[in-house]
């Protein structure tokens, strides 16, 4: 295994305004000097401490000595037709990561990643060619909305919600993810409404639990793929870990604790899991819930050979699970012209950088 290698110093996005705080005392300053640097990092979103003019230089040399900034260096970018784009970024170590900006009539939408690939090995996913490299710092994921908001227009348009279904299992990294997740809320931060941020997960069951007594408003959407344990093993290795039945205790346990609806997301693979039987034993196991389910056409990876669902088999999977009261769309799909199962563009740049 490639030794790490780490920046040279814990990236400024990494802290919550808490933790800026105590250093800030700990330097002897008054405590308002956190919530100057929150908005120079937040909301004028500089990429260097001599911009933070408010701060007396000893200060700013401090801050310069303790911390760095992330640097995203992009390396490609694919448009769409609707106006998603996908970012290729370089990270300090050259790994390489994705980001997802889409356009909504509502507004804005970043799909973030989380880890340089993913060790869940799910069977349909880019993401988990090449195994885990690393996981991301929070400061690492917190840059990546910054860069998306740096790249829409200033002055009308504003990164309004989030989606963390990039590269990598959130759970896996949850300290992290939730320091992402605090600065995204805090109103001294980016102040995105938690109602318009989405934690995607394949069920890792302690960590849904811990995220049920976490008292946010934040949505939570599970991978779920298959209506039952055998299947669901053979398409997601995780399934062996935290089995099918562990996963929907867990995520009543969510909705008990916290009243909020979760989502499942199922990925309809052709012949595979998107028979008439698994749409009733799938509605027969969620009918109680308060939940919604989220079909996903499954998107092509060549690496795979999954192939699609016609979209008459589709909609009557969609026509099984409404007839049994469950709640359930067809997801929209966003940048399809790009390609773009998540983790494909980061699989082909890593075939093409390692020969
Ligand atoms: C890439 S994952 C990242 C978040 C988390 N690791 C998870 O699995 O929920 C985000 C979503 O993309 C889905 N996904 C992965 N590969 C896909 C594919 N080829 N087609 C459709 N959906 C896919 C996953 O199942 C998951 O629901
Ligand atoms: S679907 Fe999510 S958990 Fe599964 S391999 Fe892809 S990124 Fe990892």
């Amino acid at each position: 295994m490639k030794k790490e290698i780490k920046p040279e110093k814990p990236f400024i996005y990494d802290y919550t305004l808490e933790q800026l705080q105590d250093w800030i005392k700990e330097q002897g300053e008054p405590a308002f000097r956190a919530g100057q640097i929150f908005d120079w990092l937040y909301v004028k979103r500089v990429s260097s401490f001599d911009e933070m003019t408010n701060l007396p230089k000893p200060l700013r040399e401090k801050l310069e000595a303790g911390f760095g900034f992330v640097t995203l260096t992009e390396i490609t970018h694919f448009r769409s037709k609707d106006g998603t784009v996908k970012f290729l970024f370089g990270l300090h170590d050259n790994h390489a990561i994705e980001t997802v900006i889409m356009r909504h009539n509502y507004g804005n939408s970043v799909c973030v990643t989380t880890q340089v690939g993913c060790r869940i090995g799910c069977t349909f996913c880019a993401s988990t060619l090449g195994g885990l490299k690393r996981s991301l710092t929070a400061g690492e994921i917190v840059a990546q909305v910054v860069k998306a908001q740096q790249l829409l227009d200033p002055e009308n348009e504003r990164v309004s919600s989030i989606v963390i279904m990039g590269i990598g299992e959130p759970f896996e990294n949850y300290e992290a993810t939730m320091t992402f997740l605090r600065n995204m809320i805090h109103p001294k931060g980016l102040n995105i409404g938690q109602r318009h941020i989405t934690v995607s997960t394949s069920g890792i069951v302690p960590n849904i639990r811990r995220f049920a007594e976490e008292d946010t408003q934040i949505n939570l959407a599970i991978s779920i793929h298959a209506p039952n344990d055998a299947l669901r093993s053979k398409l997601m290795p995780v399934n062996r870990r935290f089995p099918f039945e562990d996963v929907i205790d867990a995520c009543k346990y969510y909705i008990e604790k916290t009243g909020r609806r979760i989502t499942f997301e199922y990925a309809l693979i052709g012949g595979v899991n998107d028979r008439a039987e698994h749409a009733e034993e799938l509605a027969d196991v969620l009918k109680d819930m308060l939940c919604h389910v989220n079909l996903i056409p499954v998107n092509y990876v060549p690496e795979r050979d999954y192939v699609r669902t016609p979209r008459d088999d589709i909609f009557e999977f969609q026509r099984i699970m409404q007839k049994k009261n469950v709640n359930c769309t067809i997801r929209r799909e966003q940048g399809h012209d790009i390609a773009a199962a998540c983790g494909q563009l980061r699989a082909k740049h890593m075939e093409a950088t390692t020969g």
